[in-house]
């Protein structure tokens, strides 16, 4: 028995070490965080129940890895230790509990509480307030010196003012989500190997040998403690120490808290929970600190982590399943999207049986087949996605189990059995039956009736599937006809009492006279959003005047382009739509404003100027935008600029419009003065 414990361990501590390297030294991960940490809480309880087998060089003893040869090692004289992880109520419970039995406290302890930023820990050191030295954990006791690539980070101050003598701060080095997609978004086109996540891609981007390869990558930095300090007196909290280093300029995180007892940390972190697909950057639990930097002492260390913190971590958006099938669904436009069928798996916090392949290129890519085990990835309200196999799991060709060949792309609709076709540059494939295919009528009818389009509430995708089935309805106008919808008519539908039946008549009653906005979206004209509908219609007041338009009026919308415009010719070119829209138009399902065209543009004659990253605009949109309503934008900030429109991370134009005098708009200040909020 103990020899078969004896084997488990060992063949753990490989495993671990094994995903260890890959982690901390490639920065390219082969299993979700999720695995790992199952692999590392079980061998932390053999070890436990089985002390005589625990060792000093155990994977459950030690932090990250060694520091790689080819940086120049630092030691760190306060070591950079890991966190222990709670991953439920339970466990901060007893956090809580250990820590007011070590400081034999009877009342609530007072905490500090932070974000667990996924990102990678460093030190900075600083001489008499210059920037001297940086360095990742490493080992935890030597790090990597990576000063150079340290400096090419805005966020980090390379001087400061009235710092003591020997200051080392103490933080995480991040990216930002959007300028980690970026990243793998260019990687991808150059056919390059993607980062894993917003956290390797830091590592990878700030362990560069060359550090112009860092200063071209965008990374970020938010202080969370210190190091050793010498030649000042500390506040007696982690609070005000926080304090003190925003004080001197480092970034500290908004989010930090003070709360009291258990019940202040579990409603913090559902409050952060909250807000967690919102941040800009990502995180992966709350980290919680006894406050008072006299009772952290008190406490101490264990081998790897501090007594007097923890780190509470959220449900993995990460997880390994296996593909128990690929099928592929009909939209809306006809493009045929391959789905997988999982295993079912809890990731993100909910049960996943479905994730999207996107398109054949991206299963071709990952060559996912019936039979992977696979990274699914849900994270907020995305649409769950597969994101990579584990090729060595993958089962081998013999007779119990069969490999299962590549994917392809059916040749035929499975929905309607037409041809499918994939056009010259582009990914999707389509089922080319257009408004014949069941399956695409269906979708343009829950297009049409959804939330931010005609908002037809009570007519949910299975009503619709259901009805079109039935022949009830083929198109949106059919809604609106009294023949086909009526209460007679509803009641033959299953699951469809007269009150629901009643209810929906109401319902598309008063979705009649729309604005033109939601009308124009709920065509469904491929590649028209919200955002372009709402462009569209502002900009031409009304339905005929945008069918009369052709593709130069189109491009005079800001962000219309030659696609959309052409896929917007098309859609009216089309006689089945402009039938359907003049039925729309009797049943008076919109009703048309008045056009505000460009030329006149209420900011005529203003000059702006943009820096940094907007959260939500992209600068081409931004600059569309404003030139849509009258204004220039330039370069760089002048006497004559009016305003500038600053994002994260802006640069040197930020400090000059500063300088300046010149007006700082953020986004949302932006977008009142376009008359758009
Ligand atoms: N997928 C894999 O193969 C693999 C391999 C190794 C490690 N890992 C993952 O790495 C993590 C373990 O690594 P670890 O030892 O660095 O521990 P950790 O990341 O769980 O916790 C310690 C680290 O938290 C960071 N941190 C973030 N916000 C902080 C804050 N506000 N205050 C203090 N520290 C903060 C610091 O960088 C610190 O070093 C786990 O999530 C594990 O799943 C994954
Ligand atoms: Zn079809």
């Amino acid at each position: 028995m103990s020899s078969e414990v004896e084997r488990r361990i060992a063949e753990l501590r490989r495993l671990i070490e094994h995903h260890n390297y890959q982690y901390y030294v490639l920065d390219a991960p082969e299993v979700p965080d999720a695995e790992y940490d199952r692999l590392l809480r079980e061998l932390q309880a053999l070890e436990a129940a089985h002390p005589e087998l625990a060792t000093p060089d155990s994977p459950t003893q030690r932090v990250g890895a060694a520091p790689l040869k080819a940086f120049a090692e630092v030691a760190h004289a306060v070591p950079m230790l890991s966190l222990n992880n709670a991953f439920s109520e339970e466990d901060v419970v007893a956090f809580d509990r250990r820590a007011r039995e070590g400081l034999g406290h009877d009342g609530e302890l007072e905490y500090a509480v932070e974000p667990k930023f996924d990102g990678l820990a460093i030190t900075l050191h600083y001489q008499d307030g210059q920037f001297v030295q940086g360095a990742t954990r490493g080992d935890g006791y030597t790090g990597e010196d990576v000063s150079a690539n340290l400096r090419t980070i805005h966020a980090i101050p390379l001087k400061l003012e009235d710092a003591p003598p020997w200051l080392e701060v103490r933080g995480e080095v991040l990216m930002l989500k959007r300028d980690f997609e970026r990243l793998n978004a260019d990687a991808r086109s150059r056919g390059e190997k993607e980062f894993a996540n917003p956290r390797n891609a830091a590592a990878g981007s700030l362990r560069q040998l060359d550090s112009r390869v860092t200063a071209r990558r965008r990374l970020t930095f938010f202080a969370y403690g210190i190091g050793r300090v010498e030649g000042v007196e500390l506040p007696p909290t982690h609070g005000e120490v926080m304090d003190w280093l925003g004080r001197l300029r480092f970034p500290v995180c908004p989010e930090r808290r003070i709360v009291r007892g258990v019940q202040g940390l579990l409603h913090y972190f559902a409050e952060l929970g909250a807000k967690r697909d919102k941040l800009p950057y990502e995180i992966d639990g709350a980290v919680y600190k006894l406050n008072r930097l006299a009772e952290q002492e008190a406490l101490g260390f264990v081998a790897r982590a501090p007594r007097w913190a923890i780190a509470h971590k959220y449900p993995a958006q990460e997880e390994l399943t296996v593909v128990e099938a690929i099928d592929v669904q009909v939209g809306r436009t006809g493009v045929l999207t391959p789905v997988a069928r999982l295993k079912p798996v809890f990731v993100g916090g909910v049960t996943v049986t479905n994730a999207t392949l996107h398109n054949e290129d991206e299963v071709r890519r990952k060559d996912v087949r019936v039979g992977d085990t696979v990274i699914v990835r849900r994270a907020g309200d995305v649409i769950p996605e597969v994101v990579a196999i584990l090729p060595e799991r993958r089962p081998m060709r013999d007779l119990v189990t069969p490999l299962h060949e590549p994917f392809a792309m059916p040749t035929r609709c499975p929905e309607c059995g037409a041809p499918v076709v994939k056009l010259e540059g582009e990914a999707a494939a389509r089922c080319t039956n257009g408004l014949s295919c069941p399956a695409q009528r269906k979708q343009a009818i829950i297009h049409f009736a959804s939330r931010r389009a005609m908002d037809i509430e009570g007519l949910g995708d299975k009503l619709v599937e259901q009805m079109v089935d039935k022949g009830l309805i083929e198109t949106p106008a059919d809604l609106y006809d009294v023949k086909k919808i009526n209460l007679v008519k509803l009641s033959e539908l299953e699951r469809m009492a007269e009150k629901s039946a009643s209810n929906l008549i109401a319902a598309i009653e008063a979705s009649r006279h729309k604005d033109l906005a939601r009308f124009i979206l709920a065509l469904g004209i491929r590649n028209v959003g919200e955002q372009t509908a709402k462009d569209l219609a502002r900009h031409f007041g009304t339905l005929d005047a945008l069918m009369q338009a052709d593709a130069a009026m189109l491009m005079q919308v800001p962000d219309v382009g030659p696609v959309v415009a052409e896929s917007i010719l098309a859609f009216f070119a089309e006689p089945h739509n402009r039938a359907v829209i003049e039925r729309l138009r009797a049943a008076q399902a919109w009703q048309d404003g008045a056009a505000q065209p460009v030329t006149a543009g209420h900011l005529a004659g203003k000059t702006f100027v943009l820096t940094g990253t907007l959260p939500d605009l992209s600068r081409e949109a931004a600059k569309a935008r404003i030139e849509a309503a009258g204004g220039k934008v330039a370069g760089s900030v002048s006497k004559k600029t009016d305003y500038v429109v600053a994002g994260a991370d802006p640069g040197s134009k930020y400090t000059k419009a500063q300088e300046l005098g010149v007006t700082i708009l953020d986004e949302a200040q932006l977008l009142e003065l376009l008359g758009e909020k």
